[in-house]
């Protein structure tokens, strides 16, 4: 399976515009998704469909996704039909609910899936979701929808949500992604959004313009410092509890610095 461990960016973009495909396609981030559930018009599905197939069949530089429409749309099956046939690296299913259901879209696709987690019930099903998964995805825009979190107020009344798609990754050793930002000309609030997302636990975050990747590439690396850190917590220690300069330190924070390193 391709590996999701090192994937800090993840674009989303429209499957229904050839222009940004050719962006995607030339840009840094770690995993591209072509979506065809709610960036794409209802008359232009069929037509995204087709697009979305033929593009994953090309060279890419990064793994990439089809998103589908979502189970009980007119457009499911036939974008389950279409993805299973397809070259994409991943489908990935919007509104996840259930494990039953993540399991039998996994199976229909023959491909790993990445679980957009966008509901209350969502949530309270994610630790069931995870494990039939390559990684869980927070959908924010739907998630705020759902709880009634009006869209300009601040993630407090999502938190617990994105706390609970981090747990439910992370007891199923998957990746987790944070949800989009959608302010696309504010990047210093874009790399606070993913200061807060890296502090919760996310591996990286989804991304709905090229513009976005870089800051949120740099937020999600390691600084200079904290790897200089690693790498010397890494050099001296012997076992057990010990101190290191002015902390202490055990087998875990080894296993951290080394899985820190691993990924930079
Ligand atoms: C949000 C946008 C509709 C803004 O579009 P626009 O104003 O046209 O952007 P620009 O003029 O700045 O575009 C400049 C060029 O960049 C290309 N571009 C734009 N966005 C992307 C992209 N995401 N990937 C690749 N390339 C992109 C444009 O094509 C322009 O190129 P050119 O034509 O050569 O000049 C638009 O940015 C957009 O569609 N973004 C993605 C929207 C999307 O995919 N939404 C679905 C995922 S978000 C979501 O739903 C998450 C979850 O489900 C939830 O509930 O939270
Ligand atoms: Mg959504």
């Amino acid at each position: 399976m391709t590996s999701l461990e090192a994937v800090r960016s993840v674009l989303f973009l429209p499957a229904s515009n050839p222009r940004a495909i050719d962006h995607a396609r030339n840009s840094a981030a770690g995993l591209v998704i072509l979506d065809l559930e709610d960036a794409v018009k209802p008359d232009a599905k069929h037509s995204a469909r087709d697009v979305a197939v033929e593009a994953v069949a090309g060279d890419w530089p990064m793994p990439v996704a089809i998103r589908i429409n979502s189970v009980g749309s007119e457009w499911h099956s036939l974008d389950i039909d279409a993805v299973a046939q397809s070259k994409a690296a991943f489908a990935v299913l919007p509104r996840a609910s259930s494990a039953h259901l993540a399991r039998e879209v996994a199976g229909a696709v023959s491909k790993p899936l990445l679980a957009m987690i966008e509901t209350a019930t969502g949530v309270l099903a994610a630790a069931e979701i995870a494990p039939a998964c390559a990684a869980l995805i927070a959908g924010t825009n739907d998630l705020r929808a759902d709880l009634r979190v009006p869209d300009g107020a601040s993630r407090d009344g999502i938190s617990a949500s994105l706390q609970m798609i981090v747990l439910a990754a992370r007891a199923a050793g998957i990746a987790a992604f944070d949800g989009v930002y959608n302010q696309l000309d504010d990047l210093d609030g874009l790399a606070a959004e993913c200061g807060q997302g890296r502090a919760l636990g996310f591996d990286g975050k989804t991304l709905i313009h090229p513009r976005q990747i870089e800051t949120c590439n740099r937020a999600f690396a390691p600084g200079e410092g904290e790897l200089e850190r690693a790498r010397r917590l890494v050099a001296v220690y012997d076992g057990g509890a010990e101190r290191f300069e002015d902390e202490m330190i055990e087998r875990m924070h080894i296993d951290a610095a080394k899985r820190l390193l691993g990924n930079a």
